[in-house]
């Protein structure tokens, strides 16, 4: 049978990358002269990669940018965010603990982020934890993204999962709605960066430390998860 997966999304769930996020958009919006955001702001701003998250502070700042001027302001923070890397980013309390337990387990895991796949590679690579992954996928491996389902499911095949057999874990609404989207069950955090409870957002379960992700959990999910699922029609 096919190995159980479990897949993560990146910011807010699987690294703390707040600070880093927040010092490279202030960076990229202070070459238009625009004033700092804060992390308060980064809910409202991260979630669908670092194109939407610069056009969102610069309309935060009442100052939408054109078509035009996108380019160099997103290559802008490509670079001082990669040239930053790992700087102040970390893995939340207990990720690899049990990440350990669950590949010894013999569970395979992956990660499926909004964030540009070279700075998912970069960040997750500096942070020597590429080793733990069958996939990483970002915003653009894909021509679609979180919370389309296909980019779970491209990211379930390129770990050679079964869909019946997956689990996503993630912070924000483009997590939970993904793993709806692509009938897999879903488990949210509440440490990341939701502007809204992540109760809210009517996930299968709610943990609050890694600690709580267990083989056990997780053979919970899918085993309820497939059960409750409408018997196929008889062939
Ligand atoms: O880069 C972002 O906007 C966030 O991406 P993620 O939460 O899907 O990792
Ligand atoms: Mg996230």
């Amino acid at each position: 049978m096919t190995p159980a997966l479990v897949v993560f999304d990146l910011d807010g769930t699987l690294l703390d990358t707040h600070a880093d996020l927040v010092q490279s958009l202030n960076y990229t919006i202070a070459a238009i002269g625009l004033a700092p955001v804060g992390y308060d702001d980064l809910t409202h701003l991260v979630g669908q990669g670092a194109k939407v998250m610069i056009e969102r502070a610069c309309n935060l700042r009442g100052h939408p940018l054109s078509q035009e001027q996108i380019p160099a302001l997103l290559d802008r923070f490509i670079t001082h965010y990669t040239d930053n890397m790992p700087g102040h980013t970390l893995p939340y309390p207990g990720l690899v603990e049990a990440m350990d337990q669950l590949k010894s387990a013999g569970y395979t895991l992956a990660v499926c982020t909004n964030k540009l796949e070279g700075l998912a590679r970069g960040l997750i690579g500096k942070l020597q934890l590429t080793h733990y992954f069958n996939a990483i996928t970002g915003g653009d491996t894909f021509t679609i993204r979180k919370p389309d389902a296909q980019h779970l499911l491209g990211t379930i095949e390129r770990a050679g999962g079964d869909v019946r057999r997956t689990i996503m874990v993630g912070d924000s609404v483009n997590d939970i709605l993904v793993a709806r989207n692509a009938g897999v069950p879903s488990i949210a955090v509440p440490f990341g960066y939701s502007d809204v409870p992540v109760e809210t957002l009517a996930p299968t379960r709610v943990i609050t430390h890694f600690k709580e992700l267990t083989p056990a959990l997780v053979d919970e999910l899918i085993g309820d998860f497939v059960s409750a699922k409408p018997a196929a029609a008889a062939g």
